[in-house]
């Protein structure tokens, strides 16, 4: 088995009323893990402590075999990194930053920067502030995917981006991904990104590591069952995490439709039609019922 890019192990950090973790996860090569979670809930400090912009209390974080700080240099050459917004550059023309940051990253691209300003047609001669901040975030895009790291940590990185622009970002992540022993983590608010982009989602929830669920089998498994109104039902339904009545049916979701299915069969309870559920759905049942849920790889 390869090893993990990014080893976490009972990760905390208390900033005034807040407290992020424990915090527990590792991240094979090769694989784009989202980070959701509502506002608030620790997704951009989680980033920062990656990159040792934070400190922790108490825990461990290993990227690629290595530790901070005796390994800062080394690990932060290794990392895109598009953070929520990019301070202390505000005056500066996006020609020079691109010239401060390569010093940086021995395996810096200049051609790939110079791709992605074309194609978002960002002038190198444009002072940084008086880009829009959708173009910021594209600049800072760019700038990631120049470093040509091992690892990219995007903190909402499709904020502010037109929706014209976004198959191009998307493109991007995927063309990285195919360099091979790779990965991204993404912090999204964006569903969309998270259905098309991520083979695992890391949900968070005031601080709280809810889960590490692998996204295609939360989809397959995660359904909504339809029964009859007038049947009626146990106490206790296998998997089941929510009932709902509607015109005359009963809706059920179940994060096990094998299970629910077996046992409706068994209640001779006739099933009228079995339907797939939105992400969006599947994650807000997650956050509710806190860590009890199955499908957690963590
Ligand atoms: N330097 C700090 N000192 C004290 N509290 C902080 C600090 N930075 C962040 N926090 C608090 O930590 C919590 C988590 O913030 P964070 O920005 O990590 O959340 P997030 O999940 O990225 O949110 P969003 O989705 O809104 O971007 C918030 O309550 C925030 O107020």
């Amino acid at each position: 088995m390869a090893k993990p890019l990014v080893k976490i192990a009972g990760l905390q950090k208390e900033m005034g009323h807040f407290t992020l973790g424990p915090v527990q996860f590792q991240i094979e090569p090769g694989s784009i893990v989202a980070v959701v979670g509502p506002n608030g809930a620790g997704k951009s400090s989680l980033f920062k402590l990656l990159l040792h912009l934070l400190h922790p209390d108490q825990g461990e974080i290993s990227l690629f075999g290595l530790h901070y700080p005796e390994h800062e240099v080394v690990i932060k050459q290794r990392i895109g990194y598009v953070p929520q917004d990019m301070s202390g550059c505000e005056g500066m023309k996006v020609q020079d930053i691109v010239k401060w940051t390569k010093r940086w990253y021995p395996r810096w691209q200049a051609a790939e920067v110079e791709h992605w300003l074309n194609t978002f047609e960002i002038a190198p001669q444009m002072i940084y502030k008086n880009l829009s901040k959708g173009l910021q975030r594209k600049f800072a895009f760019a700038l990631a995917l120049g470093v040509n790291g091992d690892l990219l940590l995007l903190d909402e990185p499709s904020a502010g981006v037109d929706m014209f622009s976004l198959p191009a970002v998307y493109e991007g992540l995927v063309r990285y991904m195919e360099a091979g022993q790779r990965s991204i983590l993404l912090a999204t608010h964006q569903p969309q990104e998270v259905k098309q982009l991520a083979d695992y989602i890391f949900l968070m929830s005031r601080g709280k590591q809810i889960g590490v669920y692998e996204k295609d089998r939360l989809l397959t498994s995660y359904k909504a069952v339809w029964i009859s109104q007038g049947q009626p039902l146990p106490a206790e339904l296998p998997a089941v995490h929510k009932v709902e009545q509607q015109g005359g049916l009963c809706r059920l979701v179940t994060s096990d439709v094998e299970a629910t299915r077996a046992f409706l069969d068994a209640q001779q309870c006739p099933i009228i039609r079995i339907e797939s559920l939105e992400l969006e759905e599947i994650l807000a049942l997650l956050i509710e019922g806190g860590s009890h849920h199955r499908d957690r790889m963590d």
